[in-house]
């Protein structure tokens, strides 16, 4: 037996083709959505992930605002750069790329509330607890609708989360438990004792800890729906949480590339559009 593919590389596609028709209304009415991104340092995987940002935003006829910093830039020019996107009219939203290897957390909270198209400020974090609308995360969120396009239940099932990040794990846990999802979560991180034990259990694992490999075959419940979110670079190459093996066992995977990655990138998308949206309608 082998897995299904949850290909986000193709849903992503697909999702671009339905958010390029709501850009284009958008623009008959006059608005023309603009996604800002700051970018500190020369990391080549950080580059790559930004300018991929950009390339979709042009497809789809996003305006692309473009500010790369050296990597020497302090935590003042950084905060300079976002209070002058905060103020662009043209900018509907916008995201500092992490890791900034400066104080993250104050950048986070200098954002506008209402630009913050990662959905990580710490306003919107609060409405994600508190049960309120905003943006939301782009890779919680897209790991889930990655499911929902594939028709994998969400309702009722047990989930096992591993990793409980900020950016990932610990935002998902909330958003898989919201009424309108309905599953009961675990959510698992490098002190839980016995981490085989719980995702034998689960009807959907999701594997965000960043160690290669972590999810095994014999873990995993015949016909359960793995998502590989880890992002390691071994030898170079893209390696992520789930084992290769997983694919004999499970009923789906998101493989690493071209799974969460992608819908990564698609959330953020609908992010902006989304807020273009809401500033029309006010
Ligand atoms: N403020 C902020 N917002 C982010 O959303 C953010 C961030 N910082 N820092 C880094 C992570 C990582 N991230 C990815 C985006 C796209 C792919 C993606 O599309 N990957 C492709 C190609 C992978 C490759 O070959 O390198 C794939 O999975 O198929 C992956 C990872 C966004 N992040």
């Amino acid at each position: 037996m082998t897995a299904q593919t949850l290909d986000g590389a193709a849903t992503l596609r697909t999702i671009k083709a339905e958010l390029a028709q709501r850009v284009a209304a958008l623009k008959e009415q006059g608005i023309t959505p603009g996604l800002g991104t700051v970018l500190v340092g020369d990391d080549p995987g950080s580059q790559w992930y930004v300018g991929a940002k950009h390339k979709d935003c042009a497809e789809i006829g996003i305006t692309s605002i473009r500010r790369d910093l050296p990597a020497t830039a302090t935590q003042a020019e950084v905060e300079a750069v976002i209070d002058e996107l905060n103020a662009d009219e043209g900018c509907t939203g916008f995201l500092v790329q992490q890791p900034t290897g400066l104080d993250e957390f104050a950048l986070l909270s200098r954002v506008d509330p209402d630009k913050d198209v990662d959905g990580l400020h710490p306003t919107n974090l609060g409405k994600l607890v508190l049960g309120e609308s905003g943006p939301l995360p782009c890779t919680p969120v897209g790991a889930i609708e990655l499911l929902r396009r594939h028709g994998v239940q969400i309702a009722g099932a047990e989930v096992v989360v591993v990793g409980r990040g900020l950016t990932v794990g610990r935002p998902l846990g909330l958003l898989l438990t919201r009424r309108s999802e309905n599953a009961t979560v675990t959510l698992c991180h490098t002190g839980t004792v016995d981490l085989a034990a719980h995702v034998r259990h689960a009807d959907i694992v999701v594997a965000a800890a960043g160690v290669p490999g972590i999810i095994t075959a014999d873990m995993v419940k015949p016909g359960a729906a793995v998502l590989d979110v880890g992002v390691s670079r071994v030898d170079g190459k893209v390696t992520g949480d789930v084992h290769p093996d997983v694919w004999d066992v499970a009923g789906w995977v998101s493989p690493n590339p071209k799974g969460v990655g992608p819908m990564t990138r698609a959330m953020l998308l609908s992010n902006i559009v989304e807020i273009a949206e809401k500033s029309a309608r006010s």
